[in-house]
């Protein structure tokens, strides 16, 4: 599944680029006026291969799991968390949920890893589609087999193909995993051969002495650990978390049906970059929807050659960044549809 979905991501038509950027040259404003909303505009079009990009309604996927690293006390919270938040995006009580409400999103909870059992109602509410009850503790051992990380990687690109089928036309993608920050950094060093000062941050809110112990728990990991940087799937498996690689699984099988995908923070934004490593066609795909405070999310971001749309200090994940982004990406789409020309509105053109 994932070699098919790899050769079916198309590079963008450059000639409609062109056309698009002609397009918003006519419209009745300064050339260039609208700035970085321009050329939002033109990459939803590119990735649609559509002159009029439309990216309501849009879809959420949240992939939720557990990591083996929470043994070593690397988290602000216990790892039953995770379950208890999965249940409260069933219950439609968490951020993602309020603003999944707010824009018309169609949301999928997924469970690709969850530690222990969810009650039967919560089961109900989400698409189960566990590759094993969490990882091991990466600084220990593979977090996960090649084979696992794979499944995992399957299993976003079937969420990304059944939001697609349901008639969603951008992928807002979000993840919830007790510890996947230490996962995330672990990656990120190793994938950007960055130093563990620059990418290992508080998380859900940390202090001085555990995040010490963090970094401590990710060296071990890295030096434990056979990684190599030219081998993004083995990393991933070694390193990574099993939402890790559902999303990354999403971006790749979204990109391969032609719709826009939202990144959130540090952890949607590693998957990115593990994602454009298999697969370099994805990147123009890809929209940053904001900047995270977690300090590891600028290493990947330039690593990307990226410029989030949004500063708001967030440090939630679960897709919250993205989604918050999104009216943003229809503003763009409905200036192409909707905007005069000069021609149209009878406005004589620059000198
Ligand atoms: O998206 C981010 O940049 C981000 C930054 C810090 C924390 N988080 C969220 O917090 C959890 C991971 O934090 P931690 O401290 O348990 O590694 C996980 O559920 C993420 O969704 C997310
Ligand atoms: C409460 C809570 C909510 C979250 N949402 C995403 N990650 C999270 C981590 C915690 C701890």
């Amino acid at each position: 599944m994932l070699s098919s979905t790899l050769a079916a991501i198309r590079e963008p038509d450059s000639a409609l680029a062109e056309r698009v950027a002609q397009h918003l040259d006519n419209l009745t404003k300064p050339p260039g006026s609208l700035g970085r909303l321009e050329r939002l505009a033109i990459e939803l079009a590119l990735s649609q291969d559509e002159a009029l990009p439309r990216v309501s309604p849009p879809g959420v996927l949240v992939f939720a799991a557990d990591h083996g690293v929470a043994a070593e006390g690397v988290s602000a919270f216990p790892q039953a968390v995770t379950a208890q938040m999965v249940a409260n995006f069933a219950a439609g009580g968490a951020a993602i949920n309020v603003f999944a409400r707010q824009h018309g999103a169609r949301l999928e909870v997924i469970d690709v890893g969850v530690a222990g059992e969810l009650p039967a109602e919560v089961g109900r509410a989400v698409v189960t589609a566990r590759v094993r009850s969490g990882t091991r503790n990466l600084a220990v051992e593979d977090a996960m087999t090649r084979d696992e990380a794979e499944a995992a990687i399957a299993v976003g690109i079937q969420a990304a193909e059944r939001a697609v089928a349901a008639g969603c036309r951008c992928l807002i993608v979000g993840e919830m995993g007790i510890a996947n920050t230490t996962a995330s950094s672990a990656l990120l060093a190793a994938l950007c051969d960055a130093s563990l000062e620059a990418v290992v941050g508080p998380g859900t809110g940390i202090d001085a002495a555990r995040l010490a112990h963090k970094r401590e728990v990710i060296a071990r990991a890295l030096d434990g650990r056979r990684v190599d940087a030219d081998d993004p799937l083995g990393a991933l498996a070694a390193l990574g978390g099993l939402e890790i690689a559902a999303m990354v699984g999403a971006y790749l099988g979204g990109a391969a049906r032609r719709v826009p995908l939202l990144v959130d923070g540090l952890i949607a934004t590693v998957a990115a970059l593990v994602a454009c490593r298999l697969c370099p066609a994805l990147r123009p795909y890809l929209i940053f929807g904001h900047r995270s405070r977690e300090p590891g999310h600028e290493i990947a971001l330039a690593d990307l050659d990226a410029r989030p749309l949004l500063d708001l200090e967030l440090r939630l994940g679960e897709g919250s960044g993205a989604a918050l982004a999104f009216p943003l990406l229809e503003s763009a789409c409905r200036l192409l549809a909707e905007m005069a020309t000069f021609d149209q509105a009878g406005i004589g053109a620059a000198p």
